[in-house]
């Protein structure tokens, strides 16, 4: 289904109840298969926090995550270690090009028995899961952070616990922090000095609920519309202000994009108050998933931009950085990509009624359609928004009604 949205030029003001983040959610399931006391509020109702409950519930052999790549990573772990179950964890189109040979030779150096269905490096996989003890493992974590907390999530159930030393680079480092900081919020001894983490074994937890707190990259499109609006107040709820989401730094970058952000309590106003830069630098490698919307945030305000640190663009839902070029460029923009970075000069109109295309791609959606305070467009295949916010065309329609 493809959706048509009208150019919408009135002040915006509303209340919207973000769901719970899936990123969060898809490590808490996890955890609670290993300790059964754990009680989740707040579970996200995005389609990888559902395939992720499916796939724990499912006790056929062929297991299919779609699109979730959480799932997909987590989940080959946790299969490695269900001893005696066979599985084979597949996806997607898309998912079946998106690599996992790092987190499968790290898993198989520690005993792990697991091969590739298709093509060598990439899923679906067989795992035949076992008893693995843990101990020392080496990681390349250049490529995605997911992999490695895959390894920390089935960590505390090895006898031997985990030490995890990087080789190189570390991408998406909030997202491992959120990892470590939630087996730590259940009584899990986690600690990372230098280039190496240290998970304990642990095999039972004290009676613990964890909250989950509302999705931060869903907020991106809030903090979008109110940059790219003449006037607006909107308030985002559920958030903290010391979150584990890394994606919470939208909070630093829109400060720059003319966006103030105010907690009052649990709930998260956004004004337009601020001045706007004409030209702003950001290294994402730390908020990936904000990438779309500041590219898009940033043609819409007219000014220039160059964006960093975008190399696990590639394989994420879609080649983010050419779904980006070619979607931007067919609006008017004057854009250019490398494998890792984005630069977009200065522009001084925006086309209308043009038909962005998604790519299977949810943030692809999402990005663009702030736009709408500038010009009319049609979003293809909106419902693609699910994967992680089922709601959002709801949401944004009781903005602009
Ligand atoms: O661990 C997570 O929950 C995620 C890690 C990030 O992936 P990479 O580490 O591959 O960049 C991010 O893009 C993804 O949406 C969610
Ligand atoms: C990259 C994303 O998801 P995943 O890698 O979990 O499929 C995302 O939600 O932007």
């Amino acid at each position: 289904m493809n959706l048509k949205l009208e150019h919408y030029s009135k002040p915006l003001n509303g209340n919207i109840q973000i769901t719970g983040s899936k990123s969060e959610s898809n490590r808490l399931l996890i955890l609670k298969q290993f300790f059964s006391n754990l009680t989740i509020e707040n579970l996200g109702n995005s389609d990888d926090a559902n395939y992720m409950q499916k796939a724990l519930a499912s006790e056929e052999e062929v297991v299919d995550i779609s699109h979730a790549g959480t799932a997909m990573r987590f989940l080959t772990a946790y299969f490695a270690v269900a001893d005696g179950r066979e599985t084979v964890l597949t996806g997607s189109k898309r998912m079946k090009e998106r690599p996992i040979k790092i987190l499968v030779d790290a898993l198989r150096s520690l005993g792990a028995n697991i091969s590739y269905e298709l093509n060598e490096g990439y899923p679906p996989i067989r795992i035949q899961g076992n008893k693995l003890s843990g101990g020392k493992v080496v990681i390349d974590g250049g490529v995605s952070s997911q992999y490695v907390s895959a390894l920390l999530l089935i960590a505390p159930s090895l006898e031997n616990g985990l030490e995890l030393k990087f080789e190189g680079k570390i991408t998406s480092v909030p997202y491992i922090k959120m990892t470590l900081g939630l087996l730590a919020s259940i009584g899990v001894k986690v600690k990372w000095t230098d280039s190496t983490i240290f998970v304990q074994p642990q095999k039972e937890i004290e009676d613990t609920t964890a909250i989950v707190e509302s999705d931060w990259s869903s907020a991106s499109y809030y903090y979008s519309l109110v940059a790219l609006s003449e006037e607006a107040t909107i308030t985002i709820s559920s958030y903290k202000e010391h979150s584990l989401q890394g994606d919470s730094s939208l909070i630093q970058f829109y400060k720059e994009l003319g966006v103030t952000s105010t907690f009052n309590e649990t709930s998260l106003t956004l004004k337009k108050e601020l001045p706007c830069k004409n030209h702003i630098e950001f290294d994402l490698v730390s908020a990936p998933d904000i990438a779309q919307t500041i590219a898009v945030t940033c043609f819409g305000l007219g000014i220039s931009c160059d964006l960093t640190g975008l190399h696990t663009l590639k394989i994420k839902e879609t080649d983010r950085l050419e779904a980006l070029k070619s979607e931007l460029t067919k609006l008017g923009a004057d854009i250019s990509v490398t494998n890792k970075s984005l630069h977009l000069k200065a522009s001084t109109g925006i086309n209308k009624d043009v038909l962005i295309k998604t790519f299977d791609d949810h943030r692809m959606a999402m990005a663009f359609a702030p736009l709408l305070l500038k010009t009319s467009l049609e979003i293809e295949d909106a419902n693609v928004v699910s994967k992680s916010y089922p709601d959002f065309w709801k949401d944004i329609e009781s903005l602009t009604k």
